[in-house]
């Protein structure tokens, strides 16, 4: 089981990585790290593919980069897969992505498992299909006990909606008297969130060209260093993740200090 766990540590990342990984380790590493994964549509529309290409695609550079998160030290890994939902995904489309998680577990789950990540998911839960939500609770259940990487999904998130909802809980918890108008301040507010008592990420990136925040973590990334780059979700590999990691590390961070 040692040597298996040994292999498996390090077996997926590339050599020419594991120099840079090296001295990404010899600093502070951010300890929470979010994705906007974008442009999964694109990638398989530049390639002629199908739409679903794009995504199972995509789905491989997940287990990437949380093994490499895993590998670096980062704590939270919190991913948003961005669905401009404003337009009809077509059918096929949709009856797939409801299927990928579970083909996602089905194949990473043991190897997640053997690099000790822990998998938890944010946002509206009930919309998820319930098979669907049967394989997550699955894969929570198994992971629960693991200190690894905190490997976080976004489902059905908006940033505003939790906003809301948040401010309806507080009045209702005034109106019982749980809690004191006075009494609230940043940090109670924050536990209303659906991150509850997540830190907030020291690091937001987002691919595929967008430079936008797209209703996510609006509250929670205030002070967050945000990393844009061209490249497409399906074509971003752990170079493109340690050049984030590197920027950030070389940028000096003032929380609006001087
Ligand atoms: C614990 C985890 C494994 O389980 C879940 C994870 C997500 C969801 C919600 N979900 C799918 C259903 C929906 N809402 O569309 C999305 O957010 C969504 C929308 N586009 N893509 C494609 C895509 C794939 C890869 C990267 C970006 C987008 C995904 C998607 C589907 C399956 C997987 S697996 C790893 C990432 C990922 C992303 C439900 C359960």
């Amino acid at each position: 089981m040692f040597y298996k766990k040994l292999f498996n540590k390090q077996s997926s990342i590339p050599e020419s990585i594991k120099e840079r990984m090296e001295l990404v380790k010899s600093q502070a590493v951010p300890d929470h790290v979010a994705i906007i994964m974008d442009g999964n549509g694109r990638w398989a529309k530049s390639r002629a593919l199908p739409r679903i290409a794009g995504h199972h695609e995509g789905m491989k550079v997940v287990r990437k980069i949380a093994i490499l998160a895993n590998n670096i030290g980062i704590q939270t890994l919190t991913l948003f897969a961005f669905s401009t939902e404003n337009w009809k995904r077509p059918k096929s489309e949709v009856d797939y992505l409801m299927k990928l998680p579970a083909e996602f577990l089905d194949i990473y789950l043991p190897e997640l498992i053997d690099n000790n990540v822990k998998v938890q998911v944010i946002g509206e839960k009930e919309k998820i299909p319930s098979h669907t939500l049967l394989v997550v609770e699955k894969a929570i259940e198994r992971t629960k006990n693991n200190n690894g990487l905190l490997l976080n999904f976004a489902l059905n998130y908006g940033s505003r909606s939790e906003i809301i909802m948040a401010i309806k809980n507080i009045v209702k918890d005034i109106k019982c008297g749980n809690i004191n108008e006075r009494d609230i301040n940043e940090d109670i507010f924050s536990q209303y969130l659906m991150t509850k008592d997540l830190a907030d990420p020291d690091l937001l990136i987002r691919t595929s060209g967008e430079i936008r925040l797209s209703n996510f973590m609006l509250w929670q990334s205030a002070y967050t260093e945000l990393w844009f780059t061209d490249c497409l979700w399906p074509d971003f590999d752990e170079g493109h993740f340690l050049d984030a990691i590197e920027q950030y590390q070389k940028r000096s961070r003032r929380f609006g200090g001087i």
